[in-house]
């Protein structure tokens, strides 16, 4: 199924080419699903005789994309009834996401693991937090675990397979948990910087002094945190986050309302290009023309590049309203 920081400098680099940052002029195809680390528990206790319902025996990386490709009509299905509902689930979601010449999502969702099996080119995309690594309180604790990691390389390796990590994350964060070794390709800040696979330099300039909602911005988040207690601002290389996981239940109280008090201070301003967004106890202000939506169509349009044709076979993993695109 398709499912749901502390101030640092910039570590990334200029660099124009043919790879450069995505636009924001397209419609957005990504879609959320629900963790990674949830549904692998789920397929770790799946019993051996639906394991050995593969023509071969899985490893890590087709045990993990089996758990998101099961078809909802098939035996597997129906033997796991929270599946079940969540393949349910997924379909319903895919079944809004616009078909921008793009796979068709609903059809990706009912594949089976051999469409996996036997697809020339996969592209797999991973959101980070609440995905990847369990939600905290504090964002610098939350740190995937080492089995994930490890089963994030292992797809990496297989030549058939493009894996990204499209993350709300800043640069320092992401580059430190997925070295350039590890054949990854990462988007940060939701999109706003990108580094490809075997690459160490980050593509992507945009700054803070090329908005000028910023400052008011942030100026606005310290005020909430002054206001209230155990909440703390996150100020990335470009995106502005208040977090309030550590201020409850005052913090979800107020939050609606705060998000408003920013969409109306840029709407006033006439700041068109300022989107703010409610994730998991945050509110976030980004440009506007970046969202994840836009990168994963940056990697599918670099993949049909290189190999003549779009994806065979595409996953994108989330567990917030940013991973589908918004
Ligand atoms: O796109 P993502 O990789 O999911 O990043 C989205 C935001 O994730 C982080 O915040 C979330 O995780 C924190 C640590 O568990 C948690 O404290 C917070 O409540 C969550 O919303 C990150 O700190 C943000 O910068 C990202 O935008």
């Amino acid at each position: 199924m398709i499912k749901p920081k502390e101030p640092s400098t910039s570590s990334g680099t200029s660099q124009k080419s043919k790879d450069a940052e995505p636009s924001g002029a397209q419609d957005g195809a990504a879609t959320g699903a629900s963790s990674l680390s949830e549904h692998k528990a789920e397929v770790d206790t799946l019993s051996n005789e639906q394991i050995k319902r593969e023509s071969s025996p899985p490893g890590t990386s087709e045990t993990i994309l089996w758990s998101f490709t099961s078809d909802p009509e098939s035996s597997i299905a129906r033997s796991d009834s929270e599946l079940q509902m969540k393949s349910k689930e997924a379909l319903r979601i895919a079944e809004k996401v616009p078909n921008r010449g793009l796979p068709n999502l609903k059809q990706i969702l009912l594949m089976t693991p051999d469409h996996y099996s036997t697809a020339r080119t996969r592209l797999l995309v991973f959101d980070y937090d609440g995905t990847l690594a369990a939600l905290v309180p504090n964002p610098s604790q939350a740190l995937a675990p080492q089995e994930i990691l490890t089963a994030l390389a292992e797809l990496a390796t297989v030549p058939e397979n493009a894996v990204w990590i499209v993350s709300g994350r800043e640069r320092k964060f992401l580059e430190e948990l997925f070295p350039v070794s590890s054949n990854i390709g990462l988007f940060a800040e939701h999109g706003a910087y990108h580094r490809l696979p075997h690459q160490s330099a980050w593509i992507g300039d945009r700054a803070p002094t090329d908005y000028p909602w910023w400052t008011a911005m942030l100026s606005r988040m310290q005020t909430f945190t002054a206001t209230i207690p155990g909440s703390r601002v996150e100020v990335k290389d470009l995106t502005l986050v208040w977090h309030y996981r550590a201020s409850q239940p005052e913090g979800s109280i107020v939050a609606p309302a705060y998000r408003f008090l920013l969409e109306a201070v840029a709407a006033q301003s006439g700041w068109i290009d300022c989107k703010i967004s409610e994730g998991s106890c945050i509110i976030e202000a980004r440009p506007s023309a970046i969202n994840k939506g836009f990168a994963v169509q940056f990697i599918v349009a670099r993949m049909e590049r290189t190999h003549g044709e779009l994806p065979e076979f595409l996953l994108c993993v989330g567990d917030d309203v940013t991973d589908e695109g918004k």
